[in-house]
């Protein structure tokens, strides 16, 4: 079995564990407001709104989604020590326009403790970085005061794909939908994705490579924003990938790995 097929695996049986929402019932009763409901929440007052995506990925030349990952099956721990708040705060001073942080815990070190102290540690807009295979991962999402949630088209039929985008817009929130073949891209417009991520990352095999974002971007259509997912190392990525037209990128790896955060995001952010 390769990696992804066993960490969606794995997401089914967690999700089914009795206290895996707990989150969500506390939460939601206590969150502020807005008074307006949402339909597909069952009536439920949505939550305050949360700083727009794409509104802030696209006030910056490049947009950058920073990410919080302790670790990953390809890179084992990534950075020690391991501060999420601190490195929230960093990626903040340094300028970056949106954090992602890890829900997954088994395989990526994340999870609510991890998220709620993002949370409390910058007012950026946070992306829900998860293996979606469920409408209630979405509703966390909401709760937690997500401000996207990632779809990961190669785990997700046509018809969840379609439901799942209705539903997080729905809760308010923007979904950013991942592709890494140009089948998957080919199925993601079909389900009228806005706002598309392209992984340079196989996820199955973990090969790496800027040039899958070169390739795929010509397959979307003009309206859609497009953002270029992992590997990027310097300047000159992101130089190349702002002349191809991607309007963001989300980066990790290269920049936990640097013991000065906040200069490792201006310097690969010079351009
Ligand atoms: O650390 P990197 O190579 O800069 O990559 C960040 C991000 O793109 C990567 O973590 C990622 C992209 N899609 C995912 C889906 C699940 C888990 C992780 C990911």
């Amino acid at each position: 079995m390769d990696i992804l097929s066993e960490i969606v695996a794995n997401k089914r049986v967690e999700i089914e564990q009795p206290d895996y929402f707990q989150t969500l019932e506390k939460v939601v009763d206590e969150l502020p407001h807005v008074g307006n409901t949402c339909d597909a929440c069952d009536g439920k007052p949505a939550r305050a709104a949360t700083p727009d995506f794409i509104e802030a990925l696209t006030s910056a030349p490049m947009g950058l989604i920073a990410e919080v990952k302790r670790q990953s099956p390809s890179a084992g721990a990534i950075r020690v020590p391991f501060e999420p708040a601190e490195i929230a705060k960093a990626y903040e001073a340094a300028g970056a326009q949106v954090v992602s942080c890890l829900m997954d815990k088994k395989y990526f070190g994340g999870g609510e403790d991890q998220w709620a102290a993002v949370r409390a540690a910058t007012k950026l807009p946070m992306l829900y970085k998860e293996f979606v295979i469920d409408p209630r991962q979405i509703f966390h999402a909401e709760a937690l005061g997500a401000s996207a949630v990632l779809l990961i088209v190669a785990v997700l039929t046509d018809e969840e794909l379609t439901s799942f985008i209705h539903l997080v817009q729905a809760c308010g929130m923007t979904p950013l939908v991942e592709v890494h073949t140009e089948e998957e891209m080919k199925r993601a417009v079909a389900a009228n994705a806005k706002c598309i991520g392209i992984n340079n990352r196989n996820l199955k095999t973990f090969e790496t490579k800027i040039e899958t974002t070169l390739a795929l971007r010509e397959l979307a259509p003009a309206d859609c924003t497009l953002i270029s997912e992992s590997g990027i190392r310097t300047a000159d990525d992101i130089r190349t990938l702002k002349d191809a037209g991607i309007a963001a990128v989300l980066v990790g790896e290269s920049l936990l790995r640097q013991p000065d955060l906040e200069q490792a995001v201006k310097d690969l952010m010079a351009v």
